[in-house]
Protein backbone atom coordinates (compact mmCIF):
# COMPACT_ATOMS: atom_id res chain seq x y z
CA UNK A 1 0.00 0.00 0.00
CA UNK A 2 1.11 3.51 -0.84
CA UNK A 3 2.22 5.98 1.51
CA UNK A 4 -0.30 8.95 1.66
CA UNK A 5 2.32 11.79 1.19
CA UNK A 6 3.25 14.72 3.96
CA UNK A 7 0.13 15.27 6.46
CA UNK A 8 -1.53 12.28 5.32
CA UNK A 9 -1.42 9.67 8.43
CA UNK A 10 -0.21 6.61 7.51
CA UNK A 11 -3.18 5.03 9.96
CA UNK A 12 -5.81 6.01 7.08
CA UNK A 13 -4.65 1.93 6.13
CA UNK A 14 -3.91 0.51 9.73
CA UNK A 15 -7.06 -0.39 11.56
CA UNK A 16 -4.84 -0.97 15.18
CA UNK A 17 -1.92 -1.89 16.45
CA UNK A 18 -1.32 -3.84 19.47
CA UNK A 19 2.33 -3.72 20.89
CA UNK A 20 3.29 -6.28 24.10
CA UNK A 21 5.87 -5.26 26.26
CA UNK A 22 7.45 -6.33 29.06
CA UNK A 23 8.68 -5.37 32.65
CA UNK A 24 12.07 -5.05 34.21
CA UNK A 25 14.17 -6.55 36.99
CA UNK A 26 16.99 -5.09 38.05
CA UNK A 27 20.08 -6.78 38.56
CA UNK A 28 22.19 -4.91 39.85
CA UNK A 29 21.04 -1.30 40.80
CA UNK A 30 24.28 1.30 41.69
CA UNK A 31 23.47 4.45 42.56
CA UNK A 32 25.71 6.98 42.36
CA UNK A 33 25.81 10.53 43.89
CA UNK A 34 23.12 13.21 43.16
CA UNK A 35 23.05 15.19 40.35
CA UNK A 36 22.67 18.73 39.92
CA UNK A 37 19.84 17.73 37.70
CA UNK A 38 17.83 15.81 40.41
CA UNK A 39 18.91 12.52 38.77
CA UNK A 40 21.44 9.96 39.94
CA UNK A 41 24.34 8.56 37.92
CA UNK A 42 23.49 4.94 37.56
CA UNK A 43 25.39 1.59 36.59
CA UNK A 44 21.61 -0.11 36.03
CA UNK A 45 21.78 -3.82 34.63
CA UNK A 46 18.14 -4.50 33.27
CA UNK A 47 16.64 -7.53 32.83
CA UNK A 48 13.49 -7.67 30.81
CA UNK A 49 11.02 -10.52 32.25
CA UNK A 50 7.62 -12.33 30.98
CA UNK A 51 5.26 -10.66 32.53
CA UNK A 52 3.88 -8.42 29.98
CA UNK A 53 1.65 -5.02 29.38
CA UNK A 54 -0.50 -4.99 25.81
CA UNK A 55 -0.93 -1.71 24.14
CA UNK A 56 -3.24 -1.56 21.39
CA UNK A 57 -3.26 1.99 19.17
CA UNK A 58 -6.45 2.47 16.72
CA UNK A 59 -6.84 5.68 14.82
CA UNK A 60 -9.58 8.01 16.66
CA UNK A 61 -11.36 10.79 16.04
CA UNK A 62 -9.14 12.19 19.46
CA UNK A 63 -6.77 11.43 21.82
CA UNK A 64 -8.03 8.86 24.36
CA UNK A 65 -7.13 6.22 26.69
CA UNK A 66 -8.60 3.18 28.82
CA UNK A 67 -6.72 1.02 31.47
CA UNK A 68 -7.67 -2.15 32.09
CA UNK A 69 -6.40 -5.46 34.06
CA UNK A 70 -5.40 -8.52 31.49
CA UNK A 71 -7.28 -11.55 32.23
CA UNK A 72 -5.98 -13.61 35.14
CA UNK A 73 -3.99 -10.77 36.10
CA UNK A 74 -4.22 -9.07 39.81
CA UNK A 75 -3.23 -5.95 39.18
CA UNK A 76 -4.66 -2.99 41.01
CA UNK A 77 -5.31 -0.41 37.88
CA UNK A 78 -6.73 2.26 40.43
CA UNK A 79 -3.54 4.52 40.19
CA UNK A 80 -3.05 4.40 36.43
CA UNK A 81 -3.62 8.23 35.29
CA UNK A 82 -6.88 7.83 32.16
CA UNK A 83 -5.50 11.59 30.97
CA UNK A 84 -2.81 13.17 29.49
CA UNK A 85 -0.64 11.78 31.98
CA UNK A 86 -0.31 8.77 31.65
CA UNK A 87 2.84 7.50 30.24
CA UNK A 88 1.31 6.07 27.14
CA UNK A 89 -0.62 9.08 26.23
CA UNK A 90 2.89 11.34 26.76
CA UNK A 91 4.43 8.79 24.59
CA UNK A 92 1.81 8.95 21.80
CA UNK A 93 1.78 12.97 21.52
CA UNK A 94 5.79 12.94 21.29
CA UNK A 95 5.26 10.77 18.34
CA UNK A 96 3.10 12.76 16.41
CA UNK A 97 5.02 16.13 17.29
CA UNK A 98 8.07 14.39 15.98
CA UNK A 99 6.06 13.07 12.64
CA UNK A 100 4.23 16.48 12.43
CA UNK A 101 0.91 14.96 12.10
CA UNK A 102 -2.29 15.19 15.05
CA UNK A 103 -2.70 12.81 17.66
CA UNK A 104 -5.79 10.88 16.72
CA UNK A 105 -5.27 7.79 18.71
CA UNK A 106 -7.32 5.71 20.75
CA UNK A 107 -5.07 3.78 22.90
CA UNK A 108 -6.28 0.37 25.35
CA UNK A 109 -3.97 -0.72 27.94
CA UNK A 110 -4.31 -4.19 29.12
CA UNK A 111 -2.13 -4.27 32.21
CA UNK A 112 -0.25 -7.10 34.08
CA UNK A 113 3.04 -5.29 35.21
CA UNK A 114 2.45 -4.27 39.03
CA UNK A 115 1.27 -0.45 39.09
CA UNK A 116 3.81 1.98 41.01
CA UNK A 117 6.00 -1.73 41.80
CA UNK A 118 9.20 -1.23 40.43
CA UNK A 119 9.11 -3.23 37.60
CA UNK A 120 8.78 -0.26 34.97
CA UNK A 121 5.07 -0.76 33.87
CA UNK A 122 4.47 2.86 33.00
CA UNK A 123 7.97 2.78 31.08
CA UNK A 124 6.65 -0.18 29.46
CA UNK A 125 3.22 1.13 28.08
CA UNK A 126 5.49 4.45 26.48
CA UNK A 127 7.59 2.19 25.22
CA UNK A 128 4.80 0.39 23.63
CA UNK A 129 2.80 3.35 22.91
CA UNK A 130 6.24 5.11 20.52
CA UNK A 131 6.25 1.81 18.73
CA UNK A 132 2.52 1.23 18.08
CA UNK A 133 1.96 5.22 16.86
CA UNK A 134 5.35 5.23 15.13
CA UNK A 135 3.79 1.95 13.17
CA UNK A 136 0.52 3.96 12.38
CA UNK A 137 1.90 7.65 11.51
CA UNK A 138 5.51 7.33 9.98
CA UNK A 139 6.39 6.33 6.47
CA UNK A 140 7.05 2.74 6.12
CA UNK A 141 8.89 3.32 2.98
CA UNK A 142 11.07 5.93 4.89
CA UNK A 143 11.06 5.85 8.40
CA UNK A 144 11.74 9.05 10.00
CA UNK A 145 11.48 7.44 13.70
CA UNK A 146 13.85 4.18 13.41
CA UNK A 147 15.40 2.67 16.56
CA UNK A 148 17.65 5.17 17.20
CA UNK A 149 14.80 7.85 17.36
CA UNK A 150 12.23 5.84 19.24
CA UNK A 151 15.36 5.40 22.13
CA UNK A 152 15.56 9.43 22.39
CA UNK A 153 12.08 9.82 22.66
CA UNK A 154 11.86 7.45 25.37
CA UNK A 155 14.84 8.66 27.12
CA UNK A 156 12.81 12.19 26.96
CA UNK A 157 9.84 10.63 29.00
CA UNK A 158 11.88 8.23 31.27
CA UNK A 159 15.04 6.95 32.10
CA UNK A 160 13.33 3.10 32.12
CA UNK A 161 11.62 3.76 28.61
CA UNK A 162 14.26 3.08 26.52
CA UNK A 163 15.05 -0.20 27.90
CA UNK A 164 11.38 -1.28 27.17
CA UNK A 165 11.99 -0.86 24.31
CA UNK A 166 15.02 -2.61 23.75
CA UNK A 167 14.55 -5.82 26.20
CA UNK A 168 16.73 -8.64 27.08
CA UNK A 169 19.68 -7.78 29.15
CA UNK A 170 21.33 -4.28 29.15
CA UNK A 171 23.66 -2.15 31.37
CA UNK A 172 22.16 1.67 31.44
CA UNK A 173 24.73 4.33 32.35
CA UNK A 174 23.69 8.03 32.79
CA UNK A 175 20.01 8.00 34.53
CA UNK A 176 20.14 4.27 33.09
CA UNK A 177 18.94 5.53 29.76
CA UNK A 178 22.61 5.03 28.07
CA UNK A 179 22.05 1.20 27.53
CA UNK A 180 24.59 -1.18 26.07
CA UNK A 181 23.34 -4.37 25.42
CA UNK A 182 24.54 -7.89 27.34
CA UNK A 183 24.36 -11.67 25.96
CA UNK A 184 22.95 -13.79 28.18
CA UNK A 185 24.35 -17.29 28.50
CA UNK A 186 21.00 -19.11 29.50
CA UNK A 187 17.15 -18.29 30.94
CA UNK A 188 16.72 -17.23 34.39
CA UNK A 189 13.46 -18.43 36.35
CA UNK A 190 11.90 -15.66 38.31
CA UNK A 191 9.49 -15.52 41.38
CA UNK A 192 7.75 -11.80 41.79
CA UNK A 193 6.01 -11.23 45.14
CA UNK A 194 3.83 -7.84 45.02
CA UNK A 195 2.73 -5.32 47.25
CA UNK A 196 -0.69 -3.72 48.25
CA UNK A 197 0.58 0.01 47.35
CA UNK A 198 3.26 0.94 44.91
CA UNK A 199 6.27 3.24 46.01
CA UNK A 200 7.27 6.48 44.48
CA UNK A 201 10.50 6.16 42.79
CA UNK A 202 11.43 10.09 43.59
CA UNK A 203 10.58 9.21 47.42
CA UNK A 204 12.59 6.08 47.24
CA UNK A 205 15.84 8.05 45.82
CA UNK A 206 15.34 10.75 47.79
CA UNK A 207 15.22 8.19 51.04
CA UNK A 208 18.53 6.77 49.81
CA UNK A 209 20.12 10.07 49.75
CA UNK A 210 19.33 10.54 53.26
CA UNK A 211 20.06 7.78 54.49
CA UNK A 212 23.70 7.99 52.85
CA UNK A 213 23.80 11.35 54.16
CA UNK A 214 23.23 10.02 57.75
CA UNK A 215 25.92 8.11 57.83
CA UNK A 216 28.17 10.54 57.07
CA UNK A 217 30.35 8.46 53.99
CA UNK A 218 30.82 9.74 50.70
CA UNK A 219 28.59 7.99 48.18
CA UNK A 220 31.68 5.69 46.33
CA UNK A 221 30.89 5.78 42.30
CA UNK A 222 28.61 2.65 41.04
CA UNK A 223 31.00 0.01 39.02
CA UNK A 224 29.55 -2.79 36.95
CA UNK A 225 29.92 -5.97 39.01
CA UNK A 226 32.20 -8.84 36.88
CA UNK A 227 30.75 -11.56 39.27
CA UNK A 228 26.85 -10.32 37.65
CA UNK A 229 28.41 -10.22 34.01
CA UNK A 230 30.28 -13.82 34.31
CA UNK A 231 27.31 -15.09 35.99
CA UNK A 232 24.99 -13.98 33.41
CA UNK A 233 27.10 -15.47 30.27
CA UNK A 234 27.20 -18.75 31.60
CA UNK A 235 23.97 -18.50 32.18
CA UNK A 236 24.95 -19.74 36.21
CA UNK A 237 21.74 -19.26 38.23
CA UNK A 238 23.38 -19.79 41.20
CA UNK A 239 26.04 -17.55 40.60
CA UNK A 240 23.69 -15.07 39.04
CA UNK A 241 21.80 -15.39 42.59
CA UNK A 242 24.49 -14.20 44.88
CA UNK A 243 25.96 -11.37 42.79
CA UNK A 244 22.37 -9.46 42.79
CA UNK A 245 22.44 -6.37 44.18
CA UNK A 246 20.33 -3.24 44.57
CA UNK A 247 21.30 -0.12 46.26
CA UNK A 248 17.72 1.16 46.78
CA UNK A 249 17.02 -1.42 48.74
CA UNK A 250 17.51 -0.08 52.19
CA UNK A 251 15.07 2.79 51.42
CA UNK A 252 12.61 0.86 49.67
CA UNK A 253 12.62 -1.09 53.07
CA UNK A 254 12.89 2.26 54.94
CA UNK A 255 9.75 3.59 53.63
CA UNK A 256 8.04 -0.18 53.63
CA UNK A 257 9.59 -2.24 56.50
CA UNK A 258 7.43 -5.39 55.54
CA UNK A 259 9.84 -5.26 52.84
CA UNK A 260 12.10 -7.02 54.64
CA UNK A 261 10.11 -10.15 56.05
CA UNK A 262 9.19 -10.57 52.28
CA UNK A 263 13.01 -10.98 51.07
CA UNK A 264 14.25 -13.15 53.97
CA UNK A 265 10.96 -15.31 53.86
CA UNK A 266 12.17 -15.64 50.00
CA UNK A 267 15.95 -16.49 50.83
CA UNK A 268 14.39 -18.80 53.72
CA UNK A 269 12.72 -21.08 51.48
CA UNK A 270 15.31 -21.55 49.11
CA UNK A 271 15.48 -18.41 46.52
CA UNK A 272 19.25 -18.65 45.12
CA UNK A 273 18.61 -14.52 45.19
CA UNK A 274 16.39 -12.39 46.59
CA UNK A 275 15.75 -8.62 46.17
CA UNK A 276 13.53 -5.56 46.07
CA UNK A 277 12.73 -5.03 42.49
CA UNK A 278 14.51 -1.46 41.63
CA UNK A 279 12.28 0.85 43.85
CA UNK A 280 10.01 -1.66 45.08
CA UNK A 281 7.85 -2.75 46.35
CA UNK A 282 7.88 -5.55 44.46
CA UNK A 283 10.16 -8.01 45.35
CA UNK A 284 11.87 -10.39 43.32
CA UNK A 285 13.12 -14.00 43.99
CA UNK A 286 15.63 -16.19 41.41
CA UNK A 287 14.53 -19.74 41.47
CA UNK A 288 17.46 -22.20 39.86
CA UNK A 289 14.63 -23.84 37.16
CA UNK A 290 11.21 -23.89 36.46
CA UNK A 291 10.42 -26.39 38.91
CA UNK A 292 11.95 -24.47 41.53
CA UNK A 293 9.78 -21.51 40.54
CA UNK A 294 6.76 -23.19 40.66
CA UNK A 295 7.74 -24.70 44.35
CA UNK A 296 9.05 -21.62 45.26
CA UNK A 297 6.07 -19.64 44.43
CA UNK A 298 3.67 -21.68 45.94
CA UNK A 299 5.72 -21.58 48.90
CA UNK A 300 5.35 -17.85 48.74
CA UNK A 301 2.11 -17.98 48.35
CA UNK A 302 1.58 -20.10 51.72
CA UNK A 303 3.75 -18.13 53.53
CA UNK A 304 1.49 -14.63 53.23
CA UNK A 305 3.93 -12.13 53.24
CA UNK A 306 2.94 -10.61 49.74
CA UNK A 307 -0.47 -9.30 47.89
CA UNK A 308 0.06 -11.50 45.18
CA UNK A 309 2.60 -14.24 43.77
CA UNK A 310 3.73 -14.49 40.08
CA UNK A 311 6.11 -16.42 38.04
CA UNK A 312 8.02 -15.13 34.73
CA UNK A 313 11.48 -15.99 33.34
CA UNK A 314 13.57 -13.90 31.09
CA UNK A 315 15.26 -12.65 29.44
CA UNK A 316 12.76 -11.31 26.27
CA UNK A 317 12.49 -9.34 23.85
CA UNK A 318 11.53 -6.03 24.37
CA UNK A 319 8.49 -3.98 22.52
CA UNK A 320 6.92 -6.15 19.88
CA UNK A 321 4.40 -5.27 17.25
CA UNK A 322 1.99 -8.50 17.58
C1 LIG B 1 14.38 2.75 39.89
C2 LIG B 1 14.46 2.50 38.40
O1 LIG B 1 13.23 1.93 37.97
C3 LIG B 1 15.55 1.48 38.11
O2 LIG B 1 15.50 0.99 36.80
C4 LIG B 1 14.74 3.77 37.60
O3 LIG B 1 15.95 4.36 38.00
C5 LIG B 1 13.61 4.78 37.66
O4 LIG B 1 13.32 5.11 36.36
P1 LIG B 1 11.98 5.92 35.96
O5 LIG B 1 10.83 5.45 36.77
O6 LIG B 1 11.90 5.89 34.47
O7 LIG B 1 12.36 7.35 36.49
P2 LIG B 1 12.20 8.80 35.83
O8 LIG B 1 10.76 8.97 35.45
O9 LIG B 1 13.25 9.03 34.81
O10 LIG B 1 12.52 9.71 37.09
C6 LIG B 1 11.65 9.81 38.19
C7 LIG B 1 12.42 10.32 39.37
O11 LIG B 1 13.27 9.29 39.89
C8 LIG B 1 14.50 9.82 40.32
N1 LIG B 1 15.60 9.25 39.52
C9 LIG B 1 15.36 8.51 38.42
C10 LIG B 1 16.39 7.96 37.69
C11 LIG B 1 17.72 8.23 38.11
N2 LIG B 1 18.75 7.73 37.44
N3 LIG B 1 17.94 8.97 39.22
C12 LIG B 1 16.91 9.48 39.93
O12 LIG B 1 17.13 10.15 40.94
C13 LIG B 1 14.40 11.34 40.17
O13 LIG B 1 13.89 11.85 41.38
C14 LIG B 1 13.35 11.48 39.06
O14 LIG B 1 12.68 12.72 39.12
N1 LIG C 1 0.63 3.61 31.76
C1 LIG C 1 0.90 3.72 33.07
N2 LIG C 1 0.93 2.61 33.86
C2 LIG C 1 1.22 2.71 35.16
N3 LIG C 1 1.44 3.87 35.81
C3 LIG C 1 1.44 4.99 35.09
C4 LIG C 1 1.16 4.96 33.69
N4 LIG C 1 1.24 6.22 33.24
C5 LIG C 1 1.54 6.98 34.30
N5 LIG C 1 1.65 6.27 35.41
C6 LIG C 1 1.99 6.83 36.76
O1 LIG C 1 3.33 6.44 37.06
C7 LIG C 1 3.43 5.98 38.42
C8 LIG C 1 4.51 4.91 38.49
O2 LIG C 1 4.02 3.79 37.81
P1 LIG C 1 4.93 2.59 37.30
O3 LIG C 1 4.03 1.41 37.22
O4 LIG C 1 5.65 2.97 36.07
O5 LIG C 1 5.95 2.47 38.49
P2 LIG C 1 7.22 1.63 38.68
O6 LIG C 1 7.02 0.27 38.11
O7 LIG C 1 7.61 1.73 40.11
O8 LIG C 1 8.28 2.40 37.78
P3 LIG C 1 9.85 2.25 37.77
O9 LIG C 1 10.18 0.82 38.01
O10 LIG C 1 10.15 2.71 36.35
O11 LIG C 1 10.34 3.21 38.81
C9 LIG C 1 2.04 5.48 38.76
O12 LIG C 1 1.78 5.64 40.13
C10 LIG C 1 1.13 6.31 37.91
O13 LIG C 1 0.69 7.46 38.62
Amino acid sequence: MAWGGPGVPYARWVTSVTVRVPAKVNLQLGVGPLRDDGYHDLVNVFCAVSLFDEVTAAPADDLAVTVQAAPDAQVAIGGVPVDGDNLAVRAARLVADRLGVRPLVSLAIRKAIPVAGGMAGGSADAAAALVACARLWDDPAAPKLDLDALLALGAELGSDVPFALLGGVAVGLGRGERLTPVPAGGTFHWVFATADGGLSTPAVYAECDRLRAAQGEETPWPAESPELMAALAAGDARALGAALTNDLQPAAIMLRPSLRRTVDTGRDLGALGALVSGSGPTCAFLAADEQHAADLAAALAAADVAASVVRAHGPVPGATIL
